[in-house]
């Protein structure tokens, strides 16, 4: 899907005694997926925006943008996930664009490819040159754990990283069924801290095809295969 649509809107409905009343305004949080190519990105905004993992997936070309409804403690909220061409000659005309406006970040690294982990310095620098506020939630993501046999890139490893740059690790798998619940959770948990940190909000009407989360979802430092 193309990136756009973002915007907001008040718009107004009737009541059974024909009142108008606005309706429930609704925040939408914008979280960036971003790292190297093929580690994941489009697999796993697929996984908690349409709840399957892709048949196939292609290379992003500057960004596709994914969006799902939740309620939270009664709250309805939308998160949009922003998922960025890995491959830099896709990325160099939005760059700017996806930087914008944002709320939190997400880095992700296939834990099978070890250059992947190591290209995580350049994509903190990248936020940082785009200016991004040092109060933004960030989280680390390992994905593609159902591959036990090639793992290349240990936990403690990845913990020390996360630890430095002061992220929560969640290492997971957008493709084992297992795991669905799994990368529900990093983005609901992301979505928990996001609604205490009260960021901007947006207009917006309620979404008909809403879905419902427990709240609270429980953050986890080791892989959840
Ligand atoms: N085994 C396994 N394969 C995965 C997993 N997630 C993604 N893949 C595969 O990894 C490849 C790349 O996935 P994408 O989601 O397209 O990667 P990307 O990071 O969006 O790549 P770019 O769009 O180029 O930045 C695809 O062949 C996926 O099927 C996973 O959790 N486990």
């Amino acid at each position: 899907m193309a990136a756009g649509g973002a915007e907001s809107s008040l718009e107004l409905s009737l009541t059974g005694s024909g009142a108008a009343l606005p309706p429930a305004r609704s925040r939408i949080f914008k979280i960036i997926v971003i790292g190297d190519s093929n580690v994941g990105k489009t697999c796993l905004t697929y996984r908690f925006c349409a709840g399957r993992f892709p048949q196939r997936t292609e290379a992003t070309i500057g960004v596709d943008f994914r969006e799902r409804a939740v309620t939270i403690d009664g709250e309805h909220i939308k998160i949009q996930l922003w998922d960025t061409a890995g491959q830099e000659r896709f990325r160099k005309s939005m760059v700017q664009h996806y930087y914008r406006n944002v709320h939190a970040v997400v880095f992700v690294y296939d834990m099978t490819n070890i250059a992947s982990f190591h290209s995580l310095p350049s994509w903190i620098e990248e936020c940082k040159q785009h200016l991004l506020a040092n109060d933004i939630p960030r989280i680390l993501v390992g994905n593609k754990c159902d591959l036990r046999s090639a793992i290349q890139v240990p936990t403690d490893l990845a913990q020390k990283f996360a630890d430095t740059h002061s992220m929560p690790l969640f290492e997971t798998s957008a493709k084992n069924p297992n795991d669905n619940d799994h990368v529900e959770a990093i983005f609901m948990t992301l979505a928990h801290k996001l609604k205490s940190h009260k960021p901007l909000m947006l207009s917006q009407p309620p979404d008909h095809n809403e879905i419902h989360i427990k709240p609270e979802p429980k953050p986890i430092t080791s892989c959840w295969c």
